[in-house]
């Protein structure tokens, strides 16, 4: 099953749906124990917990809540434990009470020398940025990397809101983020400021909301979707890909997402262009055309990546879209779809790929700070798919459904990674997956491959390129690399 994000909505209907457990307090304890087990874990990879220091920042609510119960917790597992309240008459009274039972102190400010910081400001009932009082407190410690106290956010990093993922200023970092029942949105678009998520099963029923979707494929859904030949296959009937990209002049395109069609499946790969005898000499294998009425069939077409924008290539995009192939638009391809969005009034499957810069071009509106709302509307209007690219990547279906991937790491932010993903997407659409899952498997294969290729160094995108075969063979072979976390 792909991972599934909920809404703060959804998390509040589905612990409602738990009845007396949530009545009772018995999804706090499980919440709370799971908090305390993530430190102690923390604390027991260096050195132990008894006489280690944790300090614990409450808010007004029910986060301030579980992050008191883990403070008394592990204040009976001998952790020294402070806890400043940040809205002293409204902290959760049982749980302040429990914690001051439990050997915790409250205190004015915390002290240095810290080993863990709770970050128990607001969860899921959180709006805005960092109060100042919070601000205060946080901006006072010292980041993990230069020594400080490893930052345990409660449920969300306060200052990151839970539907959206919008990061404001001032907001908590967090080391590791402990989560119930179900990753909330913003532990996937706000990935990189939640740290390390992990989600705690408190025995609710995370799956029985309805609405838009925003998942994620894992690992093993990846590999198992990917196409492999099987026994009666043969070259045409895994799904042959066209190439429409780069040009004499700048083959660089044309051979950098031309290699990655060859790389990412079976079977045949065409391309057309005047970059054809550049594409040739790097690939013997693609069989090369100049013109599309030179080309043979295919099952689907990438189009887009340096083919400039004038009218020829214009009258070539239009001639693509005009047939009832699946078809990527990429890139030139995309600055064309803007001033011509008719082009994509098409009943065959879509997928436009763009940046955030091509995004802007394609609604005449800069990316705001919620992709995802974005990402949706833009795919709702026109009836396409749509791939934002970036650390997150997000693509989107018509139908409101949402499949994100977080590439684990940025080293794919290179010029020409681009291409390589339009090859790997295109190859994927014409071995017959949907847009959505051709896109987001492409995605996590790109990422896969950027961080098998980097190691720790910067790339090039034909490190990218080099790297996208191992990166499948990893997967399918179940020990990809490091690249993605997984909450
Ligand atoms: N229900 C359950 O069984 C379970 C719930 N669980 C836990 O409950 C959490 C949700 O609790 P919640 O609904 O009480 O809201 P919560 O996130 O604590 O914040 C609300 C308070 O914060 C305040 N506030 C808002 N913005 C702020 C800001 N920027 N900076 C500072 N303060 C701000 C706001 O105050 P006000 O705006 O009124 O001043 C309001 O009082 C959830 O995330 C999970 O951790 C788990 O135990 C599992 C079981
Ligand atoms: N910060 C980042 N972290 C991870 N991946 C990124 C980041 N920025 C871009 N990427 C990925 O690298 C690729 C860049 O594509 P694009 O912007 O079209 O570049 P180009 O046009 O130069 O090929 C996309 O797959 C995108 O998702
Ligand atoms: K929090």
């Amino acid at each position: 099953m792909p991972i599934r994000y909920l809404t703060a909505d959804a998390v509040r209907d589905a612990e409602h749906a738990a009845g007396d457990l949530l009545a009772n307090g018995t999804l706090m304890r499980r919440a709370s124990h799971g908090v305390a087990q993530v430190v102690i874990d923390e604390l027991r990879r260096t050195g132990g917990c008894y006489g280690r220091q944790v300090g614990i920042v409450v808010g007004a609510g029910d986060n301030g809540g579980d992050a008191l119960y883990a403070g008394a917790a592990l204040s009976r597992r001998g952790v020294a434990c402070t806890a400043v309240l940040l809205a002293p008459d409204r902290a959760h009274r049982a749980g302040l009470a429990a914690f001051g039972r439990a050997g915790g102190r409250t205190v004015e400010t915390l002290a240095g020398g810290l080993d863990v910081v709770i970050d128990g400001v607001v969860g899921i009932g959180g709006h805005g940025p960092l109060r100042p009082a919070a601000a205060e407190v946080f901006g006072q410690l010292t980041a993990p990397a230069d020594g400080g106290p490893v930052v345990v956010a409660v449920d969300i990093p306060s200052g990151v809101d839970a539907d959206t993922g919008q990061v404001h200023d001032p907001a908590v970092r967090a080391t590791v983020t402990v989560t119930f029942g179900a990753p909330r949105n913003a532990h996937l678009l706000a990935a990189t400021q939640c740290g390390r998520t992990v989600t705690v099963d408190i025995g609710i029923d995370p799956t029985g909301t309805d609405g838009d979707t925003l998942s994620s494929l894992t690992d093993d859904e990846v590999a198992a979707l990917w196409p492999v030949p099987a026994p009666a296959d043969d070259k045409y009937s895994q799904g042959v890909v066209g190439v429409i990209a780069g040009s004499a002049r700048y083959p660089g395109a044309a051979i950098l997402a031309t290699g990655a069609a060859v790389s990412a499946t079976s079977g045949m790969t065409r391309y057309v262009g005047t970059a054809a005898d550049d594409v040739v000499s790097h690939f013997p294998e693609v069989v090369a055309a100049r013109s599309l009425a030179d080309a043979g069939r295919v099952q689907a077409w990438a189009v887009g990546p340096g083919i400039g924008t004038d009218d020829d290539a214009l009258e070539l995009l239009r001639d693509i879209l005009s047939t009832d192939l699946p078809v990527l638009v990429d890139a030139d391809g995309l600055t064309l779809v803007a001033r011509h969005p008719e082009l994509v009034d098409r009943r065959a499957p879509t997928l436009l790929t763009p940046h955030a810069g091509e995004f802007a071009r394609l609604t005449g509106d800069e990316l705001g700070p919620d992709r995802l709302a974005a990402v949706r509307d833009l795919a709702r209007r026109w009836g396409v798919s749509v791939l934002l690219k970036g650390r997150i990547t997000l693509v989107a279906d018509p139908d409101g459904a949402v499949l994100g991937n977080d590439a684990g790491s940025s080293w794919a932010a290179t010029a020409g990674a681009g291409d390589v993903l339009s090859g790997i997407a295109g190859s994927l659409l014409a071995a017959g997956l949907t847009p959505a899952r051709a896109g987001a498997a492409a995605a996590r294969v790109h990422a896969h491959a950027a961080e098998l290729a980097a190691r720790d160094a910067p790339i090039g995108a034909s490190d990218l390129l080099a790297a996208v075969r191992p990166a499948i063979r990893a997967l399918r072979r179940g020990h990809p690399t490091s690249a993605t976390r997984v909450p």
